[in-house]
């Protein structure tokens, strides 16, 4: 469903990417993982055809998001990094105007923000101010609206940021269980929900993909059962000035 071919980009002298190749099928979930400045997030944003590649392809559901990203945005939900959201409508609101972008309406709309609401827990906020809501909340609610529209394809750029050890949990359950039939790519820098939600990861450094394989084949990997210490020993310790540095010489 996801089909990623020597993607490449760069800023200027950096490259943020640098010809990375992945997919993922319906029923897997990809965990993204990287240290600070790794190229996960930038990867998200041309996946989703938030920004251009500089080079390489990316197919979503079979359509190109570099030549039709209207097209192949409609198989996509996808929770930026900030969660931006307009902070002074109600959470129902909110998720009402998202469904209305979607292309929905009447009973469609009605039930669609019913079940995202229902899905994240969202209950008791459903009618407070966007503004008003604490920083789990927030996220939440801009994960329901990337569900709003059922998509075949689930995009989440660090989804349990900032949630309380429960939210991280319920998080970690619903992305297992939304993976059972989409394709799921998320990210985090939380090397134990490799184990709690995916279904396979890779470890980017530098924009590139330096392991690729299921929990237990990165475990194993490790040589000492910690996926910490394989993390630590696939990844450069400070990427920004070792990119910046490299590009430069
Ligand atoms: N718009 C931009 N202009 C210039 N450089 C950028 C831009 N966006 C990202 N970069 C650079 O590209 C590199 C990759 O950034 P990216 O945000 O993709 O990393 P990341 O793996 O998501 O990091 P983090 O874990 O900190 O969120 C970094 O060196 C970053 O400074």
């Amino acid at each position: 469903m996801i089909e990623v071919e020597n993607l490449t980009k760069k800023f200027g002298s950096k490259t943020a990417v640098d010809d990375l190749s992945f997919s993922v099928k319906k029923g897997e979930v990809l965990g993204f993982l990287g240290p600070n400045g790794a190229g996960k997030s930038t990867t998200m944003r041309m996946v989703t055809g938030f920004i251009p590649p500089t080079s390489g392809s990316i197919r979503v559901c079979g359509v190109s998001v570099v030549q039709d990203p209207m097209g192949a945005k409609r198989h996509i939900g996808y929770l930026p990094e900030s969660a931006p959201l307009y902070n002074d409508m109600t959470v129902i609101g909110f998720l009402n105007f998202g469904a209305e972008i979607r292309g929905l309406s009447g009973s469609a709309k009605k039930d669609s923000v019913e079940k995202a609401i229902e899905t994240c827990f969202l209950q008791s906020v459903a009618n407070q101010s966007i503004d008003t809501l604490s920083k789990g909340y927030r996220h939440r609610t801009c994960l329901a609206q990337s569900l709003l529209h059922d998509p075949d394809v689930l995009i989440l750029d660090e989804p349990t940021d900032g949630l309380d050890p429960n939210q991280k949990h319920e998080v970690r359950q619903l992305i297992r269980r939304l993976g059972e039939d989409k394709a799921i790519l998320f990210s985090t820098h939380i090397l134990e929900e490799v184990e709690a939600a995916c279904t396979r990861a890779v470890i980017v450094d530098r924009g590139k993909i330096v392991v690729d394989g299921t929990p237990a084949e990165l475990i194993a990997k490790s040589g000492t059962g910690s996926l910490t210490d394989l993390f630590r020993q696939v990844t450069t310790l400070d990427t920004a000035s070792s990119a910046t540095s490299e590009d430069a010489a």
